[in-house]
C-alpha cells in the first residue's frame, strides 16, 4: 500500500479552500438544527417553567393539578410537543418531553420503564428508517439528546427511586440532574445537599453527562471539570420579569425577598443555561448519536446477524427488504425486552 506524506504544503498563493468552514455553516443554517430533550421529574417540580425560561419562550404549559378533585394522571402519559425557535437566523426544531407522573403514586415500581421504552423507541425508529432501502434524504431524528432529571430540594439525599431510575437513565441517554427549585433552600443548606447528592453519584457509580472523552483537548477537558464541579445545577426557573434596581430580569417575588433567576450569586440557571445552549448543544447531539445511538445499533444489527446466521448463515449481506421487516420485528422485541 503507498504510504502518504502526512506533511503540511502551505500554497503559495490563496487557493479558497478554508472557505468551506462558511460553505458547510451555511448549508447546516438553511437545514436548521433539531434537539430533543427529555423532563423526569416529579409533577410540580418547575420541569416546564425551567424549559421555558432556559428558551425564554412559553413553549411548555404546567399540568399539574390545578384543583383536588382534578384526576391524577397516568405515569405513562408522556407527551411531546415540538416549536421553532430562531436566534439570528439560526432555526432551532425542539422537541420537549414531558414525562409526567413519575414518583408519584404510593407504588413506583417500574414507574421509569415507559420513560426507557420512549427512549429505546426513538433509537428504534432512526434505525428504521437508516435502514430503509430507500432513504430520506434527511431522517428525521427524534433520538434524545438531553435528560434533564429534577432532583426534589429535600435538603436530605436522593430518593431510592431517583438512585434506580439514574442508573437505568444513563445507560441510553445524556443524563444532566438539576437540583429543582433549589430557592426553598438556604445556601448552606443548598451546598451540603449538592455535596451529598455528588457523593451518591460516586458510591452509585451513577453516569452523568458530559464524559471523559480522550479525544479532548486541554481546553475541552478544563471546561468539562468546570461543569462536574457544578453538577447538579442548583436551579430557579421563572417566567415572569421582576423589576431589580430598575431593570427587568427574570425572576420571583416572595415575601422575604427576590430571586433573580439570571444572578449566578442566587442560583445556578445560568451556568445551566450556558452549558446546554451556548457549549455543549453540538456535543450533547454528537454524544447522542456516537455513543447511545451507536450502542443500540451494533446491538441490534448484532442480534439480527445471529437470528440471520441461524435461519442459514448470510450474516454479511446487505439489508434486504425481508431484512429490515425482520430488523422492525427484532427491534421491537429487544426494545420491549431491554436491549
Ligand atoms: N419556588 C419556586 N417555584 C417554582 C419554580 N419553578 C416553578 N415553580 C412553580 O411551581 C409550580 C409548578 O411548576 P411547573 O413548571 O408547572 O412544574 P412541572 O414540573 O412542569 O409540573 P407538571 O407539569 O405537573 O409535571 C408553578 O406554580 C411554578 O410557578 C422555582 O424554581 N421555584
Amino acid at each position: 500500500m503507498a504510504a502518504y506524506n502526512q506533511q503540511s504544503v502551505y500554497p503559495s498563493s490563496y487557493v479558497g479552500f478554508d472557505s468551506i468552514t462558511n460553505q458547510i455553516e451555511k448549508k447546516l443554517v438553511k437545514r436548521g438544527f433539531q434537539f430533543n430533550i427529555i423532563c423526569v421529574g416529579q409533577t410540580g417540580l418547575g420541569k416546564s417553567t425551567l424549559i421555558n425560561t432556559i428558551f425564554a419562550s412559553h413553549l411548555m404549559e404546567s399540568k399539574g393539578r390545578l384543583l383536588p378533585d382534578e384526576p391524577i394522571r397516568s405515569t405513562t402519559d408522556i407527551q411531546a410537543v415540538s416549536h421553532v425557535i430562531e436566534e439570528n437566523g439560526v432555526r432551532l426544531r425542539l422537541n420537549i418531553v414531558d414525562t409526567p407522573g413519575y414518583g408519584d403514586l404510593i407504588n413506583n415500581e417500574r414507574c421509569w420503564d415507559p420513560i426507557v421504552k420512549y427512549i429505546k423507541d426513538q433509537h428504534s425508529a432512526y434505525l428504521r428508517k437508516e435502514l430503509t432501502a430507500q432513504r430520506e434524504r434527511y431522517l428525521q431524528d427524534t433520538r434524545i439528546h438531553c435528560c434533564l432529571f429534577f432532583i426534589q430540594p429535600s435538603g436530605h439525599a436522593l430518593k431510592p427511586i431517583d438512585i434506580v431510575v439514574l442508573k437505568k437513565l444513563g445507560e441510553f441517554v445524556n443524563v444532566v440532574p438539576v437540583i429543582a427549585k433549589s430557592d426553598s433552600l438556604t445556601l448552606e443548606e443548598r451546598a451540603e445537599f449538592k455535596q451529598r447528592i455528588k457523593e451518591e453519584f460516586a458510591f452509585h457509580n451513577l453516569r452523568m453527562y458530559p464524559y471523559d472523552n480522550e479525544e479532548h483537548d486541554n481546553e475541552e477537558v478544563a471546561l468539562n471539570n468546570s461543569i462536574k464541579s457544578l453538577i447538579p445545577f442548583a436551579v430557579v426557573g421563572s417566567e415572569k420579569n421582576i423589576v431589580v434596581n430598575g431593570q427587568q430580569v427574570r425572576g420571583r417575588q416572595n415575601r422575604w425577598g427576590t430571586i433573580n433567576v439570571e444572578d449566578e450569586n442566587h442560583c445556578e440557571f445560568v451556568y445551566l443555561r450556558n452549558f446546554l445552549t451556548r457549549t455543549h448543544l453540538q456535543d450533547l447531539i454528537e454524544t447522542t448519536s456516537q455513543i447511545h445511538y451507536e450502542s443500540f445499533r451494533a446491538k441490534q444489527l448484532l442480534a439480527l446477524k445471529e437470528s440471520s446466521a441461524v435461519g442459514g448463515g448470510h450474516g454479511s449481506r446487505p439489508i434486504s427488504p425481508a431484512a429490515d421487516r425482520e430488523l422492525s420485528r427484532n427491534s421491537q422485541r429487544m426494545t420491549m425486552n431491554g436491549y
